[in-house]
C-alpha cells in the first residue's frame, strides 16, 4: 500500500527507509537504517525530484503511482547521480515513457555510464541558474561539484522557496512517519548521526560545501528536502550553521577527546589516568574512546566536533597499533584539521609510536601538535602519572587560551 508524505499542498515525499541495510556505501554503520527521499510537485506539469536505491524501488513506485492520480509524469530532475538515489531512474523512464530528464551536461554523461540507455530527445541539460516553469511552479538549478559527487546540483523551487538539496543536510536515519525535523528532537535524537553523515561523506570538500553555502545565503529557504533523513521546515539557520562549521573545520566543543589505541590495556590506562586528571581541573564533556571497539566513522565524527585531540598507541612491530594507524590515514581521508594534538606512546623494547604519529599529523592541515607528549615502557609508573598530570595541565591551559 502507497505511503506518501505531504509537504505542502502540491508537493509530496515519496521515499522509504531500509532498517536492514547493515552498511551505508558498504562502510558505515547505520544502526538506525537510512531514507531514500525522492519528491513530487503536482503542478500544470509533474515534476520528479531524484528516484531512490534499489532496495526501496517498490514501495518508491508504489507511492509515485498514487500520488500521480493517473496523470503522466512529464519531468525528472536528476541531482545526483548515485546509486543510491539513481538506480531506478531506468525503471522511471520504461514507466513513463515520456518523461523527460533533467540533470546537467556532467549528470548526462554518469546516466551514459551506468546505464544503456540511449536518452536522445528525452533529456534537458541544465546550467547553473537556468530556470524551469511548470505552471505555478518555476525552479531554478544551482551547480554543487563534489557535494557529494562532480555531477551534484540542488534545484530551488522559486515559487514556494523549497531547496531540494541532494545529498547536503542529509543524514543517516530511518524516517518513522514523522516527515519534519522540528516533529523530533532532532538535536539529541539526529545530530550524531547527522555529523557522522557530513564528515563521513562531504567532510571532505569543506571548500566546495562553504561554496554552495554561499549560493543558499542569497536564498529565502522555507523548506530543505534532502535525499535522506528529515525535511527541515523550521529553524532552518540553526542546521545550516552547523553546516557552517563542519564545513569550516571549526570545532563544536571545546574540550578533549582521548583516542586510544591498546592491545593490553597499559595504554588504555594512562589515557583514562590523563581523562581523570582533565575532569579534576574543570574540564567537561570530556570523551574516551578505544580506537579497537569505536567505529572509524564516530571517530572521525567526533574528530570534527571536537577541539583537543589526544592520541594514544602502543607501538606494534614497530609501528603504530593498527587501528590507531587507520585512523590516522582516516583523519587524513577526511581532512581533519584545525586541531590541537597531544600524542601518548607505549612500547616495551623500542617505542616508536609518538614519532610514527607525529609523522603522520604532520601531513594533515593546520594540526598543532603539543610539545608535551607522554611515553610509557610498558605501563604507568609514578613518573608517567606526573607526566600525565603535566599533559593535563598543559591541555588546560591551551584550551583556556
Ligand atoms: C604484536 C606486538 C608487537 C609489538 N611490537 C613492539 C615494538 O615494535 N616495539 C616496542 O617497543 N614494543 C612492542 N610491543 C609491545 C607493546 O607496545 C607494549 O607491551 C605496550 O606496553 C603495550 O601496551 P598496551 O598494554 O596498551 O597494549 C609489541 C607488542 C605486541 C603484542
Amino acid at each position: 500500500m502507497y505511503c506518501y508524505g505531504t509537504v505542502t499542498p502540491d508537493l509530496f515525499w515519496l521515499g522509504d527507509s531500509d532498517r536492514r541495510l547493515a552498511l551505508f556505501e558498504n562502510a558505515y554503520p547505520i544502526p538506525r537504517g537510512v531514507s531514500y527521499n525522492a519528491y513530487l510537485v503536482m503542478d500544470e506539469k509533474t515534476i520528479l525530484m531524484d528516484t531512490v536505491d534499489r532496495s526501496v524501488g517498490e514501495q518508491f513506485f508504489e507511492n509515485l503511482e498514487a500520488c500521480l492520480k493517473g496523470r503522466n509524469l512529464d519531468y525528472v530532475v536528476i541531482n545526483h547521480m548515485e546509486p543510491d538515489h539513481c538506480a531506478t531512474l531506468i525503471d522511471v523512464i520504461l514507466r513513463y515513457p515520456g518523461v523527460t530528464v533533467v540533470g546537467n551536461a556532467k549528470t548526462m554523461t554518469m546516466i551514459d555510464q551506468f546505464f544503456d540507455f540511449d536518452m536522445t530527445g528525452q533529456s534537458l541539460i541544465v546550467k547553473e541558474g537556468d530556470t524551469l516553469c511548470t505552471g505555478r511552479h518555476t525552479f531554478t538549478f544551482a551547480m554543487a561539484p563534489m557535494v557529494h559527487w562532480p555531477e551534484a546540483m540542488v534545484t530551488y523551487d522559486m515559487s514556494d522557496k523549497v531547496l531540494f538539496s541532494a545529498d547536503a543536510f542529509g543524514t543517516f536515519g530511518a524516517l518513522s512517519g514523522n516527515l519534519f525535523a522540528d516533529q523530533m528532537d532532532f538535536e539529541h535524537d539526529w545530530l550524531s548521526d547527522a555529523r557522522r553523515y557530513y564528515t563521513n561523506i562531504v567532510g571532505k570538500y569543506g571548500p566546495q560545501v562553504q561554496a554552495l553555502l554561499k549560493k543558499a545565503a542569497n536564498l529565502d529557504i522555507q523548506y530543505i528536502c534532502p535525499l535522506h533523513g528529515p525535511i527541515w521546515r523550521e529553524n532552518v539557520e540553526w542546521y545550516i550553521d552547523k553546516y557552517q562549521k563542519w564545513s569550516t573545520y571549526t570545532p563544536e566543543v571545546k574540550s578533549v577527546l582521548v583516542i586510544y589505541g591498546s592491545v593490553y590495556g597499559h595504554t588504555e590506562n594512562a589515557a583514562l589516568v590523563l581523562a581523570g586528571a582533565l575532569s579534576r581541573r574543570g574540564v567537561t564533556n570530556i570523551a574516551v574512546h578505544d580506537a579497537s571497539v569505536t567505529h572509524l566513522s564516530e571517530l572521525v565524527s567526533l574528530c570534527f566536533q571536537y577541539s583537543h585531540i589526544v592520541l594514544a598507541s602502543a607501538t606494534y612491530n614497530n609501528g603504530i597499533f593498527t587501528p590507531m594507524e587507520t585512523l590516522l590515514s582516516d583523519m587524513k581521508a577526511h581532512n581533519v584539521q584545525n586541531r590541537t594534538v597531544a600524542i601518548i606512546e607505549n612500547g616495551s623494547w623500542a617505542p616508536q609510536a609518538a614519532k610514527l604519529m607525529r609523522a603522520e599529523l604532520e601531513h594533515m592541515k593546520n594540526i598543532r601538535l603539543l610539545e608535551q607528549s607522554v611515553t610509557l615502557k610498558s605501563s604507568v609508573k609514578e613518573a608517567q602519572r606526573v607526566a600525565l598530570e603535566e599533559l593535563a595541565d598543559a591541555l588546560v591551559a591551551d584550551l583556556q587560551g
